[in-house]
């Protein structure tokens, strides 16, 4: 046994960082292999899934049936929008062909897929369909085929980019050295609602965001939608620089796939930069959508922009964010970077070579999507701590997100209604399927056994889980963590996950979270709760572990965070009125005791002698530790003995009052949680468990 005197002591908890996870996605293909559309009323708190539904045409060839015609637009906040509309907007496409290839592509099980139609002068077309390419037709293309198409588009810009009036499909086309067309791509261009889902979270946080994809991946779609979702949804003043009219569409009027964002058209692809800073100074934008940031200019332009606390979101072509930081005109939006050359001391202090590569500044962009295929990306929620970590040759931390495993469910990312502290805890216990079957009410039995399955409740019933339950550690020590619940015995119970999709639960550090608004978002995208520590004291962690594992009621620690989510907070079980010097250096002596000693040491500690009011007070911060303790002395000098011995309360109905009653001024009792117990005597219906004794 061992004494202490009460002494300050700074705990300095480092942080796990914030580990790579999983994902969410969206669902376009439908079984059919047809494009299904989400059709979203602009309060965007209902929603519902329209399915596509096979159309007919109704007018360029009425006598040729599309069994394969059968995808929707959506049809953003207008809702004058109709199938009729989007078949409309395919044929005009399709016109685009010479009559035999198009009767031959409408046969194609896949039309509604359609990605490009490819025309080269003396070659067969090709028609690209998300499968891979099919030849339209044997016949190799011919001028009055090019002229034909040319003929059914408006002029060419400068890029070599046309578009068809009122729809969003895109024309580009070869040229020969004389300037004639030789070949054009014809791009078939929809809205595709719900694209944007699988971002709303980075989107709804109002951060810059960078999109990067090798060509076709589907980035010009996204933004398109995202556009419509900050003007519909978040009703932002958004305003797109559309430099080749893919994003709004050809033509004067916008089409509806952008919704109420208003879109500058770009006269000369030059001007793309001039356009992007003229938005901002006459338009009062509080969002710039800008499609393909390729130049040097564009890219300052992009700075600017940021720089004068206007949202954007931008795309650029790249696979990944290495491959803007290696682009020398592009770099600038990654922070631009430096060369620094390090003192011997730093360069040892470091690790690292003398001369290393440093961020310049900050990015322009705060996040980055990084598009691998239509379905499946790498979120970047922090650009600046991804760039310093490849600059650093250390992995970047991403988050992938999948579209095909996002459940259709888009209720999941409606604001969360106003919740009481009950329905909190039943979202909860919904999210990790436990049901109203799984819970037992055991009166005699409210501690936890760890032989059992996990329990989770808020309200001291307890529930069964198969599995321990997974924890996701936020700026929280994860060793700390795995000690404490190894110390309560938790150690088969909990468990802690680098994997957010897989997490039961998030604990984050208060300070973390203040700084990292996402991870609210991510949260609130899994549905998982966040239990908030606002100092890592092991006091407060065997307090969350014991809320994660449901045996300690949320009671009134459940806050709203601003926006909107309940964050649970672990508080301090301290006294509320203000506690005289002495009770707070007989408290700090407890806290000491307990953490560096009974818990890691497993050995029995007395303390001081104190007054009898300042011992109870340190017998209630022993309880809140699960611990038991023994008074010992006379009643001139009582002191507290605190054991290495977990308190296990059962029922005690009124046997703690009894004992009380009989407590005798110079006999050793041990006492604790409510009801008495002592490592020599244990009254019926509690019980002391010895602590495992740590490893050093
Ligand atoms: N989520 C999606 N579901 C279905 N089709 C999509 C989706 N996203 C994009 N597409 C289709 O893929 C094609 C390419 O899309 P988009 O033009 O958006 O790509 P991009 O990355 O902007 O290409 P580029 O860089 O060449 O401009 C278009 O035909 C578009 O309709």
């Amino acid at each position: 046994m061992r004494a202490i005197n009460s002494h300050v002591v700074l705990i300095d908890l480092h942080c796990t960082s914030w580990q790579q996870n999983n994902n969410k996605k969206q669902h376009y293909l439908n079984s059919n292999n047809c494009f299904s559309s989400f059709h979203r009323s602009s309060s965007s708190s209902s929603r519902r899934v329209v399915h596509a539904k096979a159309i007919q045409s109704s007018s360029a060839s009425p006598q040729i049936r599309r069994p394969s015609d059968r995808y929707t637009i959506r049809n953003g906040s207008s809702p004058s929008i109709s199938q009729t509309e989007t078949t409309v907007e395919l044929d005009m496409f399709l016109e685009l062909l010479p009559l035999e290839m198009r009767m031959e592509l409408y046969k194609h099980q896949e039309i509604g897929g359609l990605i490009e139609v490819v025309m080269d002068l003396g070659r067969k077309p090709l028609a690209r369909f998300p499968s891979g390419d099919w030849v339209i037709s044997q016949r190799p293309i011919n001028h009055t085929d090019l002229d034909h198409a040319i003929s059914k588009v408006g002029e060419f810009s400068d890029d070599n980019r046309s578009g068809i009036d009122s729809s969003l499909h895109r024309i580009s086309a070869i040229r020969n050295r004389q300037k004639q067309i030789i070949g054009l791509t014809c791009r078939v261009g929809r809205a595709v609602s719900g694209s944007a889902e699988i971002i709303r979270d980075m989107v709804e946080e109002g951060g810059s965001i960078l999109v990067i994809g090798p060509p076709g991946v589907g980035k010009t779609t996204l933004i398109r939608e995202t556009a419509r979702m900050l003007a519909d949804e978040f009703m932002k003043r958004v305003v797109i620089v559309d430099t080749s009219n893919e994003i709004g569409g050809d033509g004067d009027v916008p089409h509806a796939g952008i919704g109420r964002a208003r879109r500058m058209q770009v006269p000369n692809v030059n001007m793309q930069h001039s356009v992007m800073i003229e938005a901002v100074e006459n338009h009062m934008p509080q969002t710039i959508i800008i499609d393909e940031i390729g130049t040097e200019l564009e890219a300052l332009a992009a700075s600017t922009i940021a720089q004068r606390g206007v949202q954007l979101v931008g795309t650029a072509h790249g696979t990944t964010i290495d491959s803007i930081m290696k682009n020398p005109y592009l770099q600038i939006l990654v922070g631009g970077i430096e060369s620094v050359t390090l003192g011997d001391e730093e360069a040892k202090k470091r690790k690292v070579q003398k001369t290393i590569l440093e961020r310049k500044g900050p990015p322009t962009f705060s996040c980055a999507v990084e598009m691998i295929s239509k379905t499946e990306c790498r979120v970047h929620h922090r650009l600046d701590a991804t760039v310093d970590a490849i600059l650093a040759g250390r992995p970047p931390v991403f988050e992938v997100r999948h579209w095909d495993d996002f459940p259709n469910d888009l209720e999941k990312h409606a604001p969360l209604p106003e919740i009481s502290h009950e329905e909190a805890s039943d979202l909860y216990l919904a999210n990790n399927n436990i049901t109203s079957s799984d819970i037992e009410h055991d009166e005699d039995d409210t501690y936890y056994s760890p032989t059992r399955s996990v329990q989770w409740s808020n309200s001291g019933s307890v529930i069964k889980r198969s599995s321990p339950m997974q924890v996701y550690a936020c700026k929280i020590l994860e060793d700390d963590l795995v000690q404490v619940a190894k110390v309560m015995g938790f150690e088969d119970l909990i468990e802690v996950t680098d994997e957010i999709t897989i997490a039961d639960a998030i604990l984050a550090s208060s300070s973390e979270l203040r700084q990292n608004q996402w991870i609210r978002s991510v949260a609130k995208f899994h549905q998982l709760p966040i239990f908030v520590l606002k100092s890592n004291t092991m006091a407060k962690m065997v307090k969350a572990v014991r809320m994660i594992l449901g045996l300690e009621p949320f009671g009134p620690t459940i806050k709203k965070a601003s926006n909107g989510s309940p964050d649970i907070e672990i508080d301090d079980d301290e006294p509320k009125r203000k506690p005289s010097l002495e009770e707070i250096d007989a408290l700090e002596e407890v806290r000491l005791a307990i953490e560096y000693i009974v818990i890691p040491g497993g050995e029995a500690v007395e303390l001081l002698p104190r007054r009898s009011e300042i011992i109870d007070r340190q017998l209630e911060l022993v309880q809140s530790y699960q611990l038991a303790a023994q008074k010992s002395g006379t009643d001139q000098n009582t002191r507290l003995q605190i054991l290495p011995l977990k308190l296990s309360t059962k029922k005690a109905s009124n046997s703690s009052s009894v004992r009380r009653k009989k407590r005798s001024s110079t006999s050793e009792k041990s006492v604790g949680g409510g009801g008495s117990v002592g490592s020599g005597g244990r009254g019926k219906g509690t019980s002391v468990t010895r602590l495992p004794i740590l490893p050093e």
